[in-house]
């Protein structure tokens, strides 16, 4: 055959060119959030309420003359991406002058004092601890390691985060704030803690979710289980208590347990010990209790958007490379509850990346 033909069109060729440099450097869109957001440049372009030229962002980040160029790079990149948005100005000398605004994206996630703050999330999953392990994924394949953190670090996630406490503290915040998006949606969902006067949140981490649920839902006794490295020295209220243990040992009884984010680090036999324990705890009670679980669900029907479907499976492949865990469709979900001794479960799709599981005894 023809090289050209087995190449198809020119065209074809090229448009496959673009496809693969646009995945080479697809990286630069991350990197050039996480300087954004090292910068502060949502926080500056807030403050300053009404469009920024570069001139006047160059000025408040103190960027030295030689880089203003970069810096006008750098935007007129992450405004391609939606994190910001050019907008016309007045007439200057040279013609229109164009100022930069934020999006609904910037304004909401990526100020570090928005209540709903991505920020510590964004700069997390970017550290080099968590990026570097990519390098060592083609020899984690041939290796005896569990994981290409593993491989790259020489040692587990678990124990990395007990050699490295900042990095430890670092990715709790990280996780609180996804936590905070999430309270948002929990705490709309009345009729889900109605009769429910008790609540354990296993690995509830610095007890972010624990403690908007109990604000929200104050007649509820809430617990935060977690390891003791975590939940020490946390404050305690009248309704909300730390207890330091291990979810694969025992969990403290209530009418309800909540479990975000967590099962996903694990593999299924380690989930299914997880969410024994977890009927265990709801057993206790006599009043019909239930395990709510806030996680993905894998959607393989392509029903949904691209861009929530493909975000999914970033996770997967982020608990693939860090711990032994996986982002799991409704079909595995299934297998694990009853492979726990659940009989049933519902399943509410209204936490956009997440969707809350109701699982029953
Ligand atoms: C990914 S974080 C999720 C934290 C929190 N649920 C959230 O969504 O922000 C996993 C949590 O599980 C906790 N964890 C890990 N092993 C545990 C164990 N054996 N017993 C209790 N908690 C554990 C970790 O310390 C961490 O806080
Ligand atoms: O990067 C991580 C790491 C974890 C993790 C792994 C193993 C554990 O025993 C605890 C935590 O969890 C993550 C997570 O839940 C997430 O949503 C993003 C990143 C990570």
């Amino acid at each position: 055959m023809e090289l050209h033909q087995e190449l198809g069109s020119n065209d074809e060729m090229f448009q496959a060119q673009c496809y693969i440099y646009k995945h080479m450097y697809h990286y630069f869109e991350s990197m050039s959030l996480k300087c954004a957001v090292q910068l502060g440049i949502p926080d500056i372009i807030h403050k300053h309420g009404k469009p920024i030229t570069i001139p006047e962002l160059a000025s408040a980040l103190q960027v030295s003359p030689t880089k203003v160029n970069s810096l006008q790079r750098v935007m007129r990149m992450l405004a391609h991406s939606g994190f910001f948005a050019s907008a016309k100005m007045h007439e200057n000398q040279e013609g229109e002058e164009e100022g930069y605004i934020l999006t609904t994206t910037s304004s909401i996630l990526l100020r570090k004092d928005s209540p709903t703050s991505l920020t510590t999330t964004v700069l997390a999953m970017l550290d080099p601890a968590l990026i570097t392990p990519w390098f060592s994924l083609s020899d984690c394949f041939q290796g005896n390691e569990l994981t290409a953190f593993e491989t790259f670090h020489g040692m587990s996630f678990l124990e990395y985060g007990r050699q490295n406490l900042e990095f430890f503290n670092f990715l709790k915040e990280a996780m609180a704030c996804d936590s905070q998006l999430v309270s948002l949606i929990l705490k709309n969902h009345k009729e889900m803690f109605e009769g429910v006067a008790s609540l354990v949140d296993v690995g509830g981490g610095t007890g972010t979710l624990a403690r908007a649920l109990s604000d929200a839902y104050p007649h509820m006794k809430c617990t935060v289980l977690d390891l003791p490295q975590v939940v020490a020295d946390l404050p305690e209220s009248k309704s909300l208590k730390f207890v330091a243990g291990d979810m694969f040992q025992t969990i403290p009884s209530a009418d309800a347990v909540l479990i975000k984010s967590v099962l996903h680090n694990w593999s299924d036999e380690a989930c299914i010990k997880i969410l024994k324990r977890c009927r265990e705890a709801i057993g206790c009670t006599d009043r019909g209790g239930k395990v709510i679980i806030i996680e993905m669900v894998i959607n393989e029907k392509k029903d949904e958007s691209k861009q929530l479907a493909e975000t999914k499976l970033f996770a997967d492949m982020q608990m693939m490379l860090v711990c032994t865990g996986r982002e799991r469709n409704e079909k595995e979900w299934a297998r694990l509850f009853m492979d726990a001794g659940f009989s049933r479960y519902k399943m509410t799709t209204t936490c956009g990346l997440n969707s809350i599981i109701e699982v029953y005894p």
